[in-house]
């Protein structure tokens, strides 16, 4: 068999000490192995006298090569020779390459165990056919291991045989089994140079059914794990431009639509500290909170569509054994995993729990502070206080950690602070939402971790968006509870925020716009019945801010003809945040790019590339009220493209109008023939709130009374007969 025909993708490394081998026969299950598809396989014996070992390897020769297998030797480059087999495989303390390559000749296959990138370099440069690189995880079979470098090293390695040019095949080793195989070669590939296979002993010496245990390996090293989608697909983009950084904020609203509309389950295995409250917060934004830190449960709970929370705050060893189960369930079941390594420093046992989380399965959100990443890195020096942080690192330093962690577990980092930054280990993003009131409560931290869960749960196949998503949604209502003036402190903060956490969400998923369309200063003496407009548009925006309906603002060519009139600018510093957008044109319609790509606007892109397959929702349309100027021009071709859109569209007849006044009455007849509601302001007021329990219904009925005297005169004045 030519050496580049040699089949890697499952390493059969032998051994017959009674704790593996038990009492099974070794050529017997070397043959069961060659049966399910095993493509080389290495005799490695610790015991035994030469001939022994020579007799055992021509046995096991005559079997491997019936099935066109390479058989290497262990150490023993005599037996090799004596047996006449394929090569051998050598360790750092073992015979060196050249002279081993000298004794066997260049036909031989050589492999050399690698722990690190100065030994690979080495090993390749030498003439190596194969790396054996390990050991990967800590295993009973090599107790006399130096070295652990787990799926971060074995990257490491690929990455710098990568760049140095070579492209020696590659296999790991160590600690490798059915259960961790395919997240061991996912996170171990590097970007330019993946595994070409991983080898085992236990996983199948020691199996009861060594045919099945190969053929089951082989099946799971031939098909991508659950968890790998959407990084493995930015992946492949990262040799390309920056011009592929995606704009998410067209995305954010999408996102906190679906947990709206999906529910999704949010498993919290959390501490006991924020129990309630983390519930609490899941059900604001929509989701469906179990806190269960009974792993037996998680394999049910796995299989629901949701995604697990994994909170070390109050760690003690049944909980590890505990969030062990769980994670391995939901890898299982190819449900994402959101780790927070609550006071990752603190003590030794948390350090070692990390480890521990770390090695046991794949995690798709690590979420910390600045002190927990940089534990999680395993670079954290500092001994840190609590569960607090302090910062040491500049803002680049952040977001360089972050970006490497990302990198090399493959996974969405985040770590949070003043500003938090995340990073998908190829984009990384600085978030500079949020309110330093969040640190006056318990269980903020915490409850973001269920609040990523469930936008991860619900946008699985777009990771780094739900994340962002879910932080902008978590850190912004905590932004508008501060700013609230029943907020003086922690305790009236907390329920103003599940207020403003729910609101959010209910306002994103409503789907009530408004648009106010080139109320200009200069328009005034041409339009008819302009100050009818203007009092109908003020009365539409004090009810928009009182129902927090985001509102689009326009001007046509704001230099020559003036910025929004002046009596609507104080209700636009009024409505603060609400006022979405106030743009200045030259194209008549307001439906400009940023206003089409805007979040409220852009839900028909979650039916995209990016949507998640299990939760993919029909494009949602909003409804989009729309006052301003001309009723026949700008009004009209904003509500047609709007209608084109998809949307719904309001127009309103009391706060709409144009120079001419016959123009009126033809463009609202054109625009109800083209599909758009043409109603009043007070009909569409009152088809908002829908029932008179809402807590929003006194404030619009005070502002629908005092402005009682300017409606009648505008339904006079603006309608007369035209509708
Ligand atoms: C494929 C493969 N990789 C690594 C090793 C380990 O070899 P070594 O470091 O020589 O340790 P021992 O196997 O001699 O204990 C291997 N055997 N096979
Ligand atoms: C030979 C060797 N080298 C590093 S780890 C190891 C043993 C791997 O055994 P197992 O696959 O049973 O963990």
């Amino acid at each position: 068999m030519r050496k580049e025909d040699i089949d890697y993708t499952l390493y059969l490394v032998t051994d017959s000490s009674p704790a593996i081998l038990g009492d099974r026969d070794l050529n017997h299950v070397v043959e069961e192995a060659l049966e399910a598809g095993v493509g080389i396989v290495q005799f490695r014996e610790k015991k035994g006298d030469t001939r022994e070992l020579i007799e055992k390897a021509r046995a096991l020769h005559q079997i491997t090569k019936k099935h066109n297998v390479p058989l290497l030797i262990n150490d023993r480059v005599d037996v090799a020779l004596a047996v006449g087999c394929e090569g051998i495989h050598i360790g750092q303390d073992d015979m060196d390459l050249a002279t081993a390559r000298r004794l066997l000749g260049e036909d031989a296959i050589i492999g050399v165990t690698v722990s690190n990138v100065e030994q690979a370099i080495e090993a390749c440069q030498g003439g190596a056919d194969y790396l054996g690189i390990g050991t990967v995880y800590a295993t009973p079979t090599k107790t006399n291991t130096k070295d652990i470098i787990g799926t971060a090293g074995v990257r490491n390695i690929l990455d710098h045989i990568a760049d140095a040019g070579y492209t020696t095949r590659s296999v790991c080793i160590g600690g490798i089994n059915a259960s961790n195989v395919q997240r061991v070669l996912f996170q171990s590939n590097g970007i330019r140079k993946g595994l070409d296979g991983v080898a085992v002993v236990s996983a199948v010496v020691g199996a009861a059914n060594p045919k099945a245990a190969a053929l089951h390996l082989l099946s799971l090293l031939k098909r991508p794990p659950p968890f790998s989608s959407d990084l493995q697909r930015k992946s492949q983009a990262l040799s390309e431009t920056e011009a592929l950084k995606p704009d998410l904020l067209p995305l954010i609203g999408p996102v906190i639509r679906a947990v709206h509309e999906t529910t999704p389950l949010s498993h919290n295995m959390t501490n006991l500290v924020v129990q309630n409250f983390a519930a609490n917060v899941a059900l604001a934004i929509g989701a469906s909170p179990i806190m269960s830190n009974y792993g037996e449960e998680a394999a049910d709970l796995s299989k629901l569509g949701g995604a697990l929370v994994i909170n070390m705050g109050t760690v003690n060893p049944d909980g590890l054994a505990n969030y062990m189960k769980a994670l391995k369930a939901y890898n299982e079941a190819g449900r994402p995993v959101v780790f927070d390594p609550v006071g990752a420093g603190a003590t030794t046992i948390r350090r070692e729990a990390v480890k521990t989380i770390m090695a046991a399965g794949y995690l798709d959100v690590i979420k910390g502070n600045e002190g927990e990443i940089k534990t999680v890195f395993g670079d954290n020096k500092e001994q840190q206080r609590g569960v607090d942080s302090s910062s040491t690192l500049s803002a680049s330093d952040k977001a360089s950690l972050v970006r490497r962690l990302a990198h090399r577990e493959k996974c969405v980092v985040v770590m949070t602070g003043k500003t938090d930054y995340v990073s998908d280990g190829i984009f990384t993003w600085a978030i500079d939402n949020g309110t330093p009131r969040l640190g006056e409560v318990t269980g903020t931290g915490c409850s973001l971790g269920t609040t990523i869960s469930a936008a991860i749960a619900s946008r699985q196949a777009d990771r780094v968006t739900a994340v962002i998503a879910a932080m902008l949604h978590f850190e912004i209502a905590a932004e508008l509870a501060d700013e609230r003036p029943d907020v003086s402190g922690p305790g009236t903060f907390i329920p103003a925020f599940l207020d403003e956490l729910s609101r959010i969400r209910m306002d994103t998923a409503s789907g009530n716009l408004s648009c106010v369309c080139d109320i200009q200063e200069k328009f005034g003496p041409a339009i008819f019945e302009f100050d009818k407009v203007i009092s109908t548009t003020r009365k539409l925006l004090l009810s928009a801010t009182h129902l927090r309906i985001p509102i689009f603002v326009t001007t046509q060519n704001r230099a020559r003809l003036g910025d929004t009139v002046s009596e609507l600018q104080p209700l636009l510093a009024q409505a603060g945040d609400l006022v979405r957008a106030d743009l200045d044109k030259t194209r008549f319609s307001m439906w400009l790019p940023a206003i089409a790509s805007h979040p409220h606007f852009s839900s028909s892109s979650s039916g995209g590339a990016g949507a998640d397959a299990t939760t993919s929702q029909p494009p949602q349309s909003s409804e989009v009220a729309i006052v301003g100027i001309e009723s026949h021009i700008c009004v009209t071709q904003t509500a047609l493209d709007l209608l084109n859109a998809g949307h719904s569209v309001y127009v309103i007849a009391d706060g709409v109008s144009s120079t001419r006044k016959e123009e009126v009455g033809i463009a609202l007849a054109r625009l109800r023939q083209a599909g758009a509601v043409v109603t009043t302001s007070e009909s569409w007021l009152y088809e908002l709130m829908g029932d008179a329990a809402i807590p929003e219904f006194k404030a619009i009925v005070n502002v629908v009374k005092e402005t009682a005297k300017e409606t009648g005169a505008a339904l006079q004045g603006l309608l007369g007969s035209k509708i």
